[in-house]
């Protein structure tokens, strides 16, 4: 039976993958402690490599204050960069296969189609060139890694784009949204459905970077939209331009990624962005 750790797991998607693999895992799953996974102590994080034995290590830590990290370049970089590489190395002293989490941030969102893994990337604000540093520095140590580079996180857990939706609507009587950024909304819940689906399928033969995100199509406005149309919130949304809603980092205005390597090679059916986030919503609001 598979012995994974997960790193981050009171974030969003630490918290996500507690919820899908509470029943029916079919491996063991160690959900870590903040105190005993710190990814910058390296003492901490040797001794949990030592006690758990892991064959998998699921990094859900991260630093993704986006807009906070154009003013705090160096953390973002001891979290994003210099914690990835403590993780890599022990990974290759316990043969332990990485599953890493990364972003459409790293891309610079110039591309007319979706993004594919053999597009280069090429991150515009402090937290993606951070996030490509780690997926660099995995690549430097180790081969038995996955890494998953998704977009826009959202779910019951944390704190993301729904939860602010929602909480504004109780603020304001109208909001204005960005319109001219474009990607896909991505529930944790599925993206850690995908996450226990690759480690079943145990293919030692498909390591490398994947995209993975919901199926279809969005701006901000547009996820707004939904949230609010789903949610039976009457407030008025109003479209606007990037410069319309300045902000310290600077976002890609197109990162919809193409998914058709991980569907390939895991067999995966990824839903509709909007029926997931119903799913999320109907939760929320029980
Ligand atoms: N959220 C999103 O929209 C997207 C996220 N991603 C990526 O997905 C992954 C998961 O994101 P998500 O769950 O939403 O993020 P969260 O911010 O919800 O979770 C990240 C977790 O990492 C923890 N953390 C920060 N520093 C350290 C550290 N030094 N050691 C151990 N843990 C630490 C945080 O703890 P604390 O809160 O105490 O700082 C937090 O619990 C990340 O890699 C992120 O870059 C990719 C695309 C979109
Ligand atoms: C609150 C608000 C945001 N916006 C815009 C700003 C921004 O372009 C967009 C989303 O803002 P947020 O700050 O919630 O999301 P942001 O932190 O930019 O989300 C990103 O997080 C990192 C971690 C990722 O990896 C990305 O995939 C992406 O999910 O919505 C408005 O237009 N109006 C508003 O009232």
């Amino acid at each position: 039976m598979n012995r994974i750790i997960v790193l981050g797991a009171s974030g969003q998607l630490g918290q996500s993958l507690k919820f899908v693999t509470g029943e029916n895992a079919t491996g063991e799953f160690f959900f870590l402690a903040e105190e005993e996974s710190n990814i910058l102590d390296v003492n901490a994080l040797t001794k949990a490599f030592a006690t758990y034995n892991p064959n998998y290590c699921i990094n859900c830590a991260a630093y993704t204050a986006v807009d906070k990290a154009e003013g705090d370049l160096d953390t973002a970089r001891k979290v994003n960069r210099d914690g990835v590489e403590n993780i890599a190395k022990l990974c290759k002293e316990f043969d332990t296969t990485l599953i890493h989490v990364s972003t459409d941030f790293v891309f610079d969102g110039n591309s007319p189609y979706p993004l594919s893994e053999m597009d280069t990337p090429n991150p515009i604000n402090a937290y993606g060139i951070t996030k490509l540093e780690g997926e660099v520095v995995i690549s430097e140590y180790i081969d038995n890694y996955y890494i998953l580079r998704t977009s826009w996180l959202y779910s019951e857990f944390g704190a993301n784009f729904v939860k602010t939706m929602l909480k504004l609507a109780k603020e304001k009587s109208e909001l204005n949204i960005i319109s001219d950024q474009v990607g896909t909304p991505t529930y944790a819940i599925d993206l850690a459905q995908a996450i226990v689906a690759i480690i079943n399928s145990d293919n030692k033969a498909a390591y490398g970077i994947y995209h993975y995100s919901n199926e279809g199509v969005a701006s901000w406005y547009d996820f707004a939209k939904a949230i609010f149309d789903i949610a039976g919130i009457a407030i008025s949304v109003f479209p606007i331009r990037t410069s319309q809603y300045p902000t310290p980092a600077k976002r890609p205005v197109f990162s919809v990624m193409d998914k058709g390597k991980i569907k390939d090679t895991f067999k995966l059916d990824i839903p509709y962005w909007r029926y997931s986030l119903q799913g999320c919503i109907a939760k929320l609001l029980a």
